[in-house]
């Protein structure tokens, strides 16, 4: 199966480490690494360069996504998952990590692979003001308007 791709500018800032690319045909993600060492204590945040700046086209966005083997094994995530990469941003890419776990503190390296980016196309919208908007089945029903799990009802 042919994947469809497109051609991105990337800049490395620090030419030792490693230009993100996609582990397997098929991935969505090509990882990011730190540029520098972090250790972050339980509960922690910390704004982690990657050494990485783009020039995405219009109509494209950068996605930062954590990556799912670090939040299961570490609890390590990315707090404002997942981050937006504007296509007029030509600064470094940064993570924001978070160690969610209680106890045990996370302890990164240079070149440790932390997060990974999705490239997307992406609409603009043109927002038209209007007073009524159309009806439709959902109507403003959400927050858990069709239900929850049994253990989240709380009895009386
Ligand atoms: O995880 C992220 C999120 C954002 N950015 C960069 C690229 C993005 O284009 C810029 C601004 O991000 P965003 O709009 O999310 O942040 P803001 O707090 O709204 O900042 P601004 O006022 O500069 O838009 O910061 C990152 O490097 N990593
Ligand atoms: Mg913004």
């Amino acid at each position: 199966m042919s994947e469809s791709s497109v051609d991105i500018a990337l800049k490395m800032l620090d030419p030792e480490l490693p230009v993100p690319s996609y582990a397997h045909e098929g991935d969505a993600g090509a990882d990011l690494c730190a540029r520098e060492d972090v250790t972050l204590e339980p509960g922690q945040r910390a704004l982690v360069p990657t050494g990485v700046s783009l020039a995405l086209p219009t109509g494209f966005v950068g996605l930062i996504h954590p990556r799912s083997g670090l939040a299961t094994k570490h609890g390590l995530t990315v707090v404002n998952a997942p981050g937006t990469v504007d296509a007029g941003y030509r600064g470094e890419l940064k993570v924001t990590l978070l160690n969610t776990d209680a106890t045990t503190p996370i302890v990164l390296k240079r070149g440790d692979r932390i997060a990974q980016l999705v490239i997307q196309r992406v609409e603009r919208a043109r927002f038209i003001q209007v007073q009524e908007l159309d009806d439709t089945a959902r109507g403003a029903g959400g927050f858990g308007s069709t239900g929850g799990f049994e253990a989240a009802t709380t009895s009386h």
